[in-house]
């Protein structure tokens, strides 16, 4: 049986000791090659998110993280063509001292990016402070490039294969543990994976649902079949990573790389309904808002998604 490190005292969750949401943004663009993704965080908080939650009756903090330019080195030439590698490991090593501690506190940790490369330091921070938790992973793309199979250079297309330990040796990015194994981890929502990744998740016999899968068995089916295989006890700690570009563009179309045929708009809420409700979610990310795109319709919707999808983690829909 997984051992849990926090005994839960909150009603509906497991393993959360407080009912607190330590809500982190990390202004953070380093991961990939567009501006304006370093400013979803912020929006999610200036449409209200840490209100809607106290609503809810959860008590938050805020670490809104507005100083993070300065891990910024002067010079960050290429790794094994690796963009921008030491901002990215600075920034990640960071976010995963602020989740773990948060983590190890017992209070449920909302990360808001930014790109995707600060999973690197999500998974991390939650990994610390949970050794059996799983990952669900939910997104068009399955970021497991390695630094050999990555053709853009783009961190935000890396960070699973370095907290699996299978990114190869760099000793820039030495601080992050080989933490995940293949088997906790499971995908949602893909439909835009690279060939070089595609013979990862088959090598290492990881778990993904592709959009193919849910259409062909439905969200609910999914959303069990990605639990039995990652949480076959019911008992695992769970973090959530939720790249909003999992959605379709007509639901969150303000985001850097987005690709058609995605989740609904109720597929993804349903996705947070169903882990919220299995009372084991201890930390969810919110990536990818970038509020620099589209017009100012298209950057309202994809916000007032990403708050939803939060709130929904937290119980905002379970009766
Ligand atoms: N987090 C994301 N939006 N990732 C997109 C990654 C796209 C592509 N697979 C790459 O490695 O560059
Ligand atoms: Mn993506
Ligand atoms: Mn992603």
């Amino acid at each position: 049986m997984a051992s849990s490190q926090v005994i839960g005292t909150v009603p509906g969750y497991k393993f959360i000791k407080n009912r607190r949401a330590a809500v982190l943004a990390f202004p953070f663009n380093g991961g990939q090659g567009r501006e304006g993704v370093e400013l979803g965080g912020m929006h999610l908080i200036e449409h209200g998110i840490l209100e809607q939650l106290k609503e809810m009756e959860w008590e938050t903090s805020f670490e809104p993280n507005e100083n993070i330019d300065t891990l910024r080195p002067n010079s960050d030439p290429d790794i094994e063509g690796l963009k921008k590698p030491r901002f990215v490991s600075s920034v990640t090593k960071k976010v995963a001292e602020q989740v773990s501690t948060a983590a190890k506190a017992g209070d449920f940790v909302v990360t808001l990016g930014g790109d995707h490369s600060l999973a690197m330091g999500t998974v991390s921070g939650v990994f610390e402070a949970y050794p059996d938790a799983c990952l669900i992973w939910i997104d068009a793309h399955a970021d497991i490039n390695t630094p050999s199979t990555t053709d853009s250079g783009n961190m935000h297309g890396c960070p699973i294969s370095f907290v699996m330990g299978i990114a190869g040796d760099i000793p820039e990015f030495a601080w992050i543990k080989k933490c995940l194994l293949p088997e906790r981890l499971v995908y949602i929502g893909l439909r835009d994976v690279d060939p070089a990744e595609k013979k990862i998740l088959k090598d290492y016999g990881i778990k993904a649902f592709s959009m193919h899968h849910v259409d062909k068995y439905g969200i609910g089916k999914v959303v069990d079949m990605a639990l039995d295989h990652v949480n076959p006890n019911r008992d695992r700690p769970i973090h959530l990573s939720f790249d909003v570009d999992a959605l379709d563009p007509s639901v969150a179309p303000s985001t850097g790389t987005p690709v058609r045929g995605g989740l609904t708009f109720r597929e993804g809420h349903y996705i947070c309904e169903a882990l919220a409700e299995t009372g084991l979610l201890v930390a969810a990310d919110i990536m990818e808002v970038n509020p620099a795109l589209e017009d100012e319709q298209a950057v309202f919707q994809t916000v007032q998604v990403g708050c939803s999808l939060t709130r929904c983690c937290l119980g905002e829909t379970l009766l």
